[in-house]
């Protein structure tokens, strides 16, 4: 088992690199397969999900490897089988981006239930909804769900909720398909807009990514293509929090200031200093940290992806904060953890209330999901003393070498493996 020993309270400082965003890597990986030949993606986060996605195309029967660092290509000519591995699929919740394009290009799909992070109950019924009024055929036995079409028919889809996954897939399954497909109160993530650009440069036809409502003109085929994926929001957030708990000043290469504009708000309000120039974000904390009331909502709102490290951020504010989480109904998880390190948090359904302390205390805690783990990640930063963070393969899904990032601006982090 690997842990992450951290010594608290070295200021973090420096420069680094953000990567590619997983949460748009990962569809357009799965996108790469409704193309008859090879794509090129430039950018790809080397981390656990991204693995597990290029191991389900290959046993499907893709080509794809990494052909140097951060660049992979995908060879879907030959593909074999429509049916995505079990053991994959419970690996990720991305696992479900496989259903859009595998249906639009062979007519036929099977899949178990996807896994991913606990935090609340993600159903997939927006997705199957999408996919029937499509004109496929659904099964669901025995937690298998297979999906088969002659054609795919394009139609009007209209989201009760506007989720990220289901705008993907509809969006993927609707290029391939015939004549025009809308998606109304279609989820405007960067990660949507990215996701549209590939497909887009393979030939697909889809306008209004990034709006609540998309056209897609549904296109035969799409042919060979090459992208590079937008940097990772979530990890940029992640880090400008590390900086503010320690009370550093970082500057980080590769950053969209664009996409985080409610986050950086909030940093402000905070007490956080952040400029931004081209795709450069500076930060730096120069006072105590003020306390926020957030609440997390669809982009461009405040992610939930970063509720999590914003409340460790928050344990050491001069102040009580309020914290709502509107997007998953369990996403609070890191709460208890924060407690063991001496955070004062009291939580009511989806609302948190952060009572600001002196100190955090290192502590053993165990990560449960992916950005509470590195929220965790972030208290340890601050805390006194020593803590050891258990649980790593949820950070390591979402984080590249999360460690090595840190340690890189000043902070004193270990991986170590432990014999148990
Ligand atoms: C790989 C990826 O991109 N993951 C992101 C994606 O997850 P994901 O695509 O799973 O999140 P959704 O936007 O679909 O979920 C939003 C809400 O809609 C509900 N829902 C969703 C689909 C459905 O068929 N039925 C239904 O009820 C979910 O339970 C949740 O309460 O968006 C989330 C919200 O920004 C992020 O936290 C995740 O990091
Ligand atoms: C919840 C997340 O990922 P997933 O949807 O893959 O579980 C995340 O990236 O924070």
């Amino acid at each position: 088992m690997d842990v992450y020993r951290i010594q608290g309270g070295r200021v973090l400082q420096g420069e680094t690199r953000i990567y590619g965003a997983k949460n748009a890597a990962l569809p357009i990986l799965a996108a790469s397969l409704m193309v008859r030949g090879v794509t090129r993606l430039h950018d790809v986060p080397n981390l656990q999900d991204v693995q597990v996605m290029l191991e389900i195309l290959q046993r499907l029967g893709a080509r794809a490897e990494w052909i140097e660092p951060g660049t992979v290509e995908i060879d879907a000519t030959n593909v074999s089988s429509t049916d995505v591995p079990e053991d994959l699929m419970q690996r990720m919740r991305s696992s479900i981006f496989l259903m859009g394009p595998l249906l639009a290009r062979f007519g036929d799909v099977r899949l178990s239930k996807p896994g991913g992070c606990v935090i609340g109950q993600r159903p997939i019924d927006y997705h199957l909804r999408g996919i029937r009024q499509l004109g496929a055929k659904v099964e669901e036995q025995h937690g298998f769900i297979r999906c088969t079409s002659h054609r795919l028919y394009g139609n009007l889809l209209s989201l009760d909720f506007p989720s990220v996954g289901a705008t993907e897939n509809l969006m993927m399954a609707a290029a391939l398909a015939d004549g025009e497909t809308i998606i109304e109160n279609a989820a405007r993530e960067p990660e949507i807009v990215d996701l549209a650009r590939f497909l887009n440069a393979c030939g697909a036809k889809i306008r209004g990514a990034g709006e609540h409502r998309i056209v897609i003109s549904g296109v035969h085929h799409l042919h060979d293509g090459e992208h590079t994926v937008i940097p990772d929001r979530i990890v940029t957030g992640t880090l400008l929090m590390a900086a503010a708990i320690t009370g550093g000043e970082v500057v980080l290469r590769n950053a969209d200031a664009n996409h985080l504009l409610a986050v950086l708000g909030k940093l402000q309000e905070s007490g956080l200093r952040v400029y931004s120039e081209h795709d450069i974000i500076t930060c730096k904390r120069a006072d105590a940290i003020r306390p926020v009331d957030m609440r997390t909502e669809p982009y461009p709102g405040f992610p939930t992806d970063l509720q999590a490290p914003f409340m460790s951020m928050l344990t050491l504010a001069k102040g009580t904060s309020i914290l709502r989480e509107n997007v998953f109904e369990a996403r609070f998880k890191h709460v208890d953890e924060l407690l063991r390190m001496g955070a004062d948090i009291r939580v009511d359904m989806r609302t948190a209330v952060i009572r600001g302390v002196s100190r955090l205390s290192g502590a053993t805690v165990e990560a449960s999901d992916l950005r509470g783990g590195a929220a965790l990640v972030v208290a340890a930063l601050a805390a006194e003393g020593e803590t050891e963070i258990r649980g790593l393969r949820h950070i390591d899904r979402g984080y590249e070498s999360l460690h090595q990032q840190l340690a890189q601006l000043g902070a004193s982090i270990e991986r170590l493996e432990l014999n148990c």
